[in-house]
């Protein structure tokens, strides 16, 4: 990996410029114009891009109910109990997400509150052009149904030999109502706009590769998302006391998801820099998935040695990764001075597969920099606020000159009458 050794400005300036996720405009291109003919051709463009990138040719989206449930029974025992783990630790989490909405009638004549309302339908993107991501879908899927969404359908891409049971178990496991088989910008496609077979959704959510999410920016306006969740990240905070292999290892887990992921440590020991660097090239000779893992390491990866312990947090915060792992010795302590990361890991002990599989925390997190103004998916994704207001005649009294006032400075007339219409002595009617 590369090793940087500067001062903290200069490290934040190329910090900057390398993890800027620079508008890859071939992608966007490329992304716009599958959208188009998705929207101009539905099912048949679908049929076309599921030949071309996945090199399956499809005569039915939706997969049948007995296809999954057979899945799901022949499933070897010990998938299903790690499942069934996962489930009962992302629900229990999840469940305390759980918001309620309120009733304010603090002032005499005046009721004001919020109500929360689950969404009507939601799409799942889940992931499978190089590997396949049931844990992800029990990520999706279980808050959603905690939300209460009334319809949850999934898209994921086929595959030549029908979709891993693992992954069609988990949806069965979580209660997702229909699979279709569509992966990439098409799905998303799919989903935001609808075709003969797939319904348009009210909002889209879940990671994907850098044509998913690129599709999801596009789309947003004509259906919600949940946020930029692309190509996965893991930022490393470490000192001497941590150890390289260790340190190696963590990287690489992420490194492996894709080509444009970003494996980064920023650490105050050269030392332990080199340590790493020596153990991420031997790791990388025996990882199975290396081709991909390499070119992460090499083009999206790096080591920044900076002096100060206080600037690692500082340089990290620049980074805003999706992950961040805090392998120092006492790491809760120095929990304030983070400030941006999509999820946070303590210690030699949480090592980042846990939160992807077992922990219970979200895994669907921000990317490329997102994590400065977004949040890790959750149950509030699913949920939206409408408020309402109720006033006596009374009460409308009271401020009805305030309001009056204020659209006459707007030059609404309109408003104003409207309000003097309750009150004869402002406003006289015909009858
Ligand atoms: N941020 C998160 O929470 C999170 C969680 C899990 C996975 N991930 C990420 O999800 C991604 C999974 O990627 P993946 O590729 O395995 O699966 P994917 O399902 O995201 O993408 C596969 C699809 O990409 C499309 N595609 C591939 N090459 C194309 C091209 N040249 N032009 C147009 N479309 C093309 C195809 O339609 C294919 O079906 C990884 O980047 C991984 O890091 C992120
Ligand atoms: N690390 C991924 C999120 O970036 C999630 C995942 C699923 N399976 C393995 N990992
Ligand atoms: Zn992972």
């Amino acid at each position: 990996m590369k090793i940087i050794e500067s001062d903290l400005n200069s490290l934040k300036r190329l910090v900057q410029r390398k993890t800027q996720q620079l508008t890859d405009l071939k992608v966007e291109d490329a992304v716009r114009r599958i959208i188009t003919d998705v929207i101009d051709n539905g099912d048949a463009a679908l049929k076309k891009y599921e030949a071309q990138f996945d090199k399956v040719d499809l005569t039915e989206f939706r997969l049948p109910q007995a296809t999954i449930d057979a899945a799901y029974d022949q499933l070897d025992q010990k998938v299903k109990d790690a499942l069934q783990l996962a489930k009962r630790n992302i629900t229990s989490f999840h469940e305390k997400e759980r918001a309620t909405g309120f009733v304010d009638a603090e002032q005499p004549g005046v009721l004001r509150g919020q109500k929360l309302l689950p969404l009507q339908r939601v799409g799942l993107y889940v992931p499978g052009g190089t590997a396949a991501y049931p844990s992800t879908l029990l990520m999706s899927a279980l808050p959603a149904k905690i939300a209460g969404v009334q319809e949850v359908v999934m898209v994921t891409p086929p595959q030549p030999d029908g979709i891993n049971p693992a992954v069609l178990a988990a949806a069965k496991l979580a209660g997702v109502d229909a699979i279709y088989q569509v992966g990439g910008a098409q799905a998303i496609a799919a989903l935001a706009y609808g075709t003969e077979s797939i319904p348009a959704v009210d909002k889209i959510i879940g990671p994907g590769n850098v044509f998913v999410a690129t599709a999801k920016k596009q789309v947003f306006g004509q259906v919600a998302i949940d946020m930029v969740a692309g190509p996965s990240e893991i930022g490393i905070i470490a000192d001497e006391t941590a150890d390289p292999r260790q340190l190696a290892a963590d990287l690489l887990s992420q490194a492996e998801h894709d080509r444009r992921a970003r494996p980064i440590l920023i650490t105050t020991s050269a030392k332990l820099a080199r340590a790493v660097d020596a153990n991420v090239t031997s790791q990388l000779k025996v990882l199975p998935r290396t081709a991909i893992a390499t070119e992460a390491v090499n083009e999206k990866g790096f080591i920044a040695v900076v002096p100060q312990t206080q600037d690692m947090f500082e340089l990290m915060n620049t980074v805003a990764p999706e992950h961040l792992e805090v392998q120092l010795a006492e790491p809760t302590q120095y929990l304030n001075l983070i400030r941006n990361a999509g999820s946070v890991f303590l210690g030699k002990y949480a090592s980042e597969p846990l939160g992807d599989y077992v922990a219970g925390p979200n895994h669907i997190l921000p990317t490329s920099g997102t994590a400065r103004f977004s949040s890790p998916l959750g149950v509030y994704d699913f949920v939206k606020r409408t408020s309402f207001i109720q006033y006596t005649q009374a009460a409308l009294k009271k401020e009805a000159t305030a309001i009056t006032t204020l659209a006459r400075v707007e030059g609404l007339e309109g408003h104003a009458r409207a309000i003097e219409a309750r009150f004869d002595q402002y406003y006289d009617t015909e009858d």
